[in-house]
């Protein structure tokens, strides 16, 4: 017989044919339906939706779509097969073509309202309207549930067209920005931090759109040229795509009265969220106020906990407003994102993003997003004074948490048993002031080294470096024999190990995707594929190649340059 690996006796879906049996729409039906809405889904112009969870949206299906990558990675844990990506159906269907999907599946997907705070403050200016009315999933589209071994992945198309939420825009993405959240999505995967994953890819051959970018070389903060770039289709997957402003936006409504079932509308939003994401955390036989008091509780374990990872990993989110939160704590929204290069505790790629979504600013701005989240829930429990109190108490604790959630991820990078105020204090400067590549430096240390001579690897030596290079040199010396006296008591194997489970080899810089995706452009997707394979197994040492290329300073002519160093808003 036949050896079979443990991917094979899970399901099996190599034709389209094969996903019936799994496809499901709870979420339409047991969510609100926008009550103005047209059924078939055809309503593709900015207007107000005033109730309701969701619109149904058909997608508008992008020219002559080609494929362009898929995630073996998540088409194995689904009991996908591979072929499958390429097969004619699936790539119609994920390039927002739902007309020939088999019965029962639907024809039409879904697209939700949110509403949008920035650091903590209740915003509607972005919306046409100005009421808060327009202003959702502009270009993201749902097309499916599926429960596939037990467990419930949506899959969502983002640039199939325009929705009521898309603000006048085109409702598309661009190849350039598919291209960096399609990897950098089954990166973050790989690096072991929450996140909502990348099922498929495809390209126009033909559709173009004009988007603002920079010349070639640039240095201009603002794009300064609008290019023309092909269209492209990503599906994104994850167990629900539910955002701190989507419950903003029914709480908003229900704290106005503004219609007779709006405190319906945000208890029902609540409890699909936590049947989403909190099923085996929370009781289901609880009353509705002590669910939201849970629900903040455990959100505030997995965001503090994300946002530590984030740090970990040197991922800068860049928008981190609360509509580009998920509510059940994992990544979303790969747009202006960045993973830093330079150790800088205020980097922030986004050029549109401010100091308050920047590297070390994470941890404020998930305060912020969190103050919202509890606001939000408030309406729910408004007669019930203890349940108050105790949201009270848990959204006060929240910066305690994350404290130690920092101090906890600062240890393991350290391999150390527990955060040494002093040590780090003194390392954050010398990281800053030398500077340091984040990722090279503590990927070295991990490898106990004796003296700061393999350090050196991962030095750009700036400005106070080549100043007194022999002081800043002693002080890594300083600092390197105290790190080793309270690390040399751990067997070295065992620490070096754990560090680097804690300090991945390779991660996805900038500079790296530019290249790939301009590559993409021309129909040529050799080094998005070497990009993608590289960096799903950002732990490992991988080939001397591989190091060579990819486990290096980043060229000094590329700081400051547009698109490799900073971008404006992604799309
Ligand atoms: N080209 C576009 N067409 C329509 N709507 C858009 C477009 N670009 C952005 N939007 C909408 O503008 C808002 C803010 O944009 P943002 O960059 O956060 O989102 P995004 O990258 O489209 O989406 P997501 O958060 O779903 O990953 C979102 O509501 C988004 O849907
Ligand atoms: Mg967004």
């Amino acid at each position: 017989m036949l050896k079979r690996s443990p991917q094979e006796t899970h399901s099996n879906v190599a034709a389209l044919e094969d996903l019936v049996s799994l496809a499901d729409y709870s979420f339409m039906d047991t969510l609100n339906c926008d009550p103005e809405a047209n059924a078939t889904g055809s309503e593709h112009s900015p207007r107000q939706v005033f109730s309701g969870h969701y619109v149904p949206v058909k997608p508008t299906p992008m020219e002559n779509p080609e494929y362009v990558a898929h995630s073996q990675s998540l088409f194995r844990e689904l009991g996908f097969a591979d072929s499958l990506a390429q097969s004619d159906d699936f790539v119609r269907m994920f390039s927002g073509d739902l007309s020939h999907v088999p019965e029962p599946m639907r024809k039409v997907g879904w697209a939700c309202g949110y509403a949008l705070s920035i650091y903590g403050n209740e915003f509607t200016q972005q919306c046409p309207f100005q009421t808060g009315n327009g202003y959702g999933d502009g270009r993201a589209i749902s097309v499916l549930e599926a429960v596939i071994n037990g467990q419930r992945w949506e899959m969502q198309l983002k640039g199939a067209g325009r929705t009521p939420y898309c603000r006048g825009a085109d409702g598309r993405a661009v190849l350039r920005s598919s291209v960096r959240e399609f990897l950098a999505q089954e990166h973050m995967n790989a690096l072991g931090v929450p996140t909502s994953r990348s099922l498929s890819l495809n390209v126009s051959k033909t559709e173009t759109v004009r988007r603002p970018w920079y010349a070639e070389g640039s240095r201009s903060m603002d794009p300064d040229v609008l290019i023309s770039e092909p269209v492209a289709i990503s599906t994104r997957v994850a167990s629900s795509f539910i955002r701190v402003g989507q419950i903003e936006l029914f709480s908003r409504r229900a704290r106005r009265n503004e219609h007779p079932g709006a405190m319906e509308e945000l208890e029902k939003i609540v409890l699909h969220l936590i049947d989403r994401e909190y099923n085996g955390v929370i009781d289901q036989t609880l009353p509705t106020a002590e669910k939201a008091v849970l629900l903040a509780k455990e959100f505030r374990s997995r965001l503090t906990s994300l946002v530590a990872n984030w740090i970990r990993v040197g991922y800068c989110q860049g928008n981190f407003n609360s509509d580009n939160c998920a509510a059940g704590g994992f990544t979303l929204d790969y747009g202006p994102f960045g993973f830093c290069d330079a150790f800088d505790p205020h980097y922030q790629p986004w050029t549109g993003g401010g100091q308050h979504f920047s590297f070390l600013n994470q941890p404020m701005a998930a305060e912020r997003n969190f103050y919202s989240f509890c606001s939000a829930l408030k309406p729910l429990l408004a007669k019930h004074t203890d349940c108050l109190r105790q949201l009270d108490e848990i959204q006060r604790d929240f910066p305690r948490v994350m404290q130690e959630q920092m101090e906890a991820m600062w240890a393991a990078k350290l391999g150390l048993d527990a955060f040494h105020p002093d040590l780090f204090s003194e390392l954050a400067t010398l990281m800053m002031q030398t500077p340091v590549d984040y990722t090279i430096f503590f990927r070295e240390l991990s490898s106990l080294p004796d003296d700061i001579e393999p350090l050196r690897k991962s030095f750009y030596g700036g400005r106070t470096y080549v100043a007194d290079p022999e002081g800043l040199d002693q002080r890594w010396t300083a600092w390197l024999t105290k790190w080793q006296s309270l690390t040399e008591h751990r067997s070295r194997e065992e620490l070096s190990s754990q560090m680097k489970h804690a300090n991945p080899k390779y991660s996805l810089k900038e500079w790296f995707l530019v290249p790939a995706y301009q590559q993409a452009a021309s129909g040529n997707y050799a080094m998005l594929r070497e990009l993608q394979q590289v960096m799903t197994q950002p732990y490992a040492e991988q080939s001397e190649r591989v190091e060579k290329k990819y486990y290096r300073l980043k060229p000094l002519e590329l700081f400051g340059v547009g698109g490799a160093s900073h971008l404006s808003c992604s799309s």
